[in-house]
Order: C-alpha cells, then sequence, then structure tokens
C-alpha cells in the first residue's frame, strides 16, 4: 500500500484526490492539511499530493523535500524563478522526487503532444484557455506549458516568427506573450478547464481542442504519478508525458 497525504484537502481538486485514494487498492489515506493546518499530519506518508495555491505550494515542497516524502504537484503558477529553487531545494536534500503536472488530464497531455507535434507545419499558433473564474492563476499552467512545447518545437524546425501586423493595441488585446506564443486566457462562469490551439497557415487552419468536463477526470493521471513517482529516474519531472512513454 501506498500511503498517501493531501495538501489542499478541501478544495476542489483535493477533495477529489481524497477520495481517489480512498477508492484505489493500492493506496492508503493518512491525512489531509488545508490552510493553518499544521503539516505534521501527513508525517508517514510515502507520497504528498498537493492542489494548493501558486503562493501556498514552494513553502509545501520545501517541508516535503526536507522530510524526504515524494511530492505529486498539480499546482500551478510555477516560473524559472520557482523551479530554479525546486532543482537547488533537490540538490541539497536527495531522496525525495517531484512530479509537477501542470495538467494531469490524460487527453489535456495528449492535447499538448499533439501540439508540439504540429507546430512546426503552420505559420501561426495561438492559445485560448477558457477556466472557471475562481482560478488564481493566468495564463493556466497548461496553456503556458504548451505554448513553451510549440515554440520550442518550432524553434528546432528553423521556423520564421510569426506574421503580425498589429501597431496599435489595447493593452492585452493581443493576450499574454510566453516565448513567442500569443496566450489568451478566459474566464467564465460554468466552465472548469478547456483549452484550443489555433493553428494556421496558407488555406489551412487546423485547431486542436480540449475539455475537462469535471475533476474526476483528472484522478486516474494523479493515481499513475502517485504510483510512479518514487521510481523516476530524476529528482524533478516535468509533465506526466514520461509516465505515458510519450517523449
Ligand atoms: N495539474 C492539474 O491537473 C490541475 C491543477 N489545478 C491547480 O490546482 C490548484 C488548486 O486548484 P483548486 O483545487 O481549484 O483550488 P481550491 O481553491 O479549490 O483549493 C485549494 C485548497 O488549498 C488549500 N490551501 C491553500 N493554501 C494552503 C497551504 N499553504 N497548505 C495547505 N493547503 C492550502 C485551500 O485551503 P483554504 O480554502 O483553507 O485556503 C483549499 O482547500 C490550482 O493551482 C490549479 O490551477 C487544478 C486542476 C487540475
Ligand atoms: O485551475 C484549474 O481549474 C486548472 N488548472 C490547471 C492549469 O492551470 O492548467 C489545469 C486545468 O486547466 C485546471
Amino acid at each position: 500500500m501506498i500511503k498517501v497525504g493531501v495538501f489542499g484537502a478541501h478544495g476542489r481538486m483535493g477533495s477529489e484526490v481524497v477520495a481517489a485514494v480512498q477508492g484505489a487498492a493500492d493506496t492508503e489515506y493518512v491525512a489531509g492539511v488545508d490552510s493553518g493546518d499544521d503539516r505534521e499530519a501527513v508525517r508517514g506518508a510515502d507520497v504528498v499530493v498537493d492542489f494548493t495555491h501558486p503562493d501556498a505550494v514552494m513553502d509545501n515542497l520545501r517541508w516535503l523535500i526536507e522530510q524526504g516524502i515524494h511530492a505529486v504537484v498539480g499546482t500551478t503558477g510555477f516560473d524559472d524563478a520557482k523551479l530554479a529553487e525546486l532543482r537547488g531545494l533537490l540538490d541539497a536534500h536527495p531522496g525525495a522526487k517531484v512530479l509537477l503536472a501542470p495538467n494531469f488530464g490524460i487527453a489535456a497531455v495528449l492535447m499538448m503532444h499533439f501540439a508540439k507535434l504540429a507546430a512546426p507545419y503552420f505559420e501561426s499558433t495561438e492559445i485560448i484557455e477558457l477556466h472557471h473564474p475562481n482560478k488564481a492563476d493566468a495564463p493556466s499552467g497548461t496553456a503556458t506549458r504548451t505554448a513553451e512545447l510549440v515554440a520550442a518545437a518550432r524553434r528546432d524546425a528553423g521556423a520564421a516568427a510569426m506574421p503580425d501586423a498589429t501597431t496599435a493595441e489595447v493593452p492585452g488585446a493581443r493576450g499574454a506573450d510566453i516565448d513567442g506564443v500569443r496566450v489568451h486566457a478566459l474566464r467564465i462562469t460554468g466552465m472548469i478547464a478547456h483549452q484550443e490551439i489555433v493553428f494556421g497557415t496558407h488555406g489551412e487552419t487546423l485547431t486542436i481542442r480540449h475539455d475537462s468536463m469535471n475533476r474526476a477526470s483528472f484522478m486516474p493521471g494523479v493515481l499513475l504519478g502517485v504510483r510512479e513517482v518514487a521510481g523516476l529516474p530524476d529528482p524533478l519531472t516535468i509533465g506526466l508525458e514520461p509516465l505515458l512513454g510519450l517523449e
């Protein structure tokens, strides 16, 4: 049995994780921790799953790594500075492994993979992400990662800069620039998590769309992470792709 703790246990995602861990035959739920709770409650866990807040996750990870507890992290909002700090912590405290996935939906991971494959064949690519209005970070972790994958694939293929004649712009009208890829974030009541990647070249466009219909859809990916994290080759793994044989 894998002993699992949950940070953010009462949240939208954390409560699904608690149910999934309690429902799986090979995992045992140790305890949940929310804002203000004592993290000592998860001592004894093999793995802690974190779905908290971009402002809280680094402190949680610092504690877990110091305790040698593996972490499966869904919380978003990681930038280069946070990733560098995380790598430093893992170097200083060998033992704990961290799996950081901006999206645990298997179809969402496939969407990112297909976007990477398509990117070199199109002159233009822009991303539209649509989420519920309670989301703290924009653009989403998934959109940021997709933009980075698309940008890297375009660079590897020697693609020219995307055409864009805009010279007069109301700030924000062209979205955020992530590694040269424009990302547009919508916050819409009634939605959960959705994304479109729009590719265009002369006379043809291609749109790849993913929709999360509920939060249970993320749980097979989270459980896969819980089962695999201890055996991952590197201290820090970003994305579920290597666990799905997608690299
Ligand atoms: N990777 C993926 O597949 C997915 C990632 N996410 C990401 O997960 C994160 C959480 O999303 P969501 O569940 O919707 O958010 P919620 O606001 O519903 O839940 C967050 C939970 O974290 C708790 N929390 C806040 N700070 C701490 C802390 N320092 N220690 C422990 N618990 C804390 C909150 O407690 P309290 O309310 O008491 O403050 C709350 O219970 C976001 O970054 C989101 O983008 C979401 C969906 C899928
Ligand atoms: O906050 C959410 O809800 C989600 N967050 C993740 C992200 O930022 O990409 C994953 C999914 O989009 C849901």
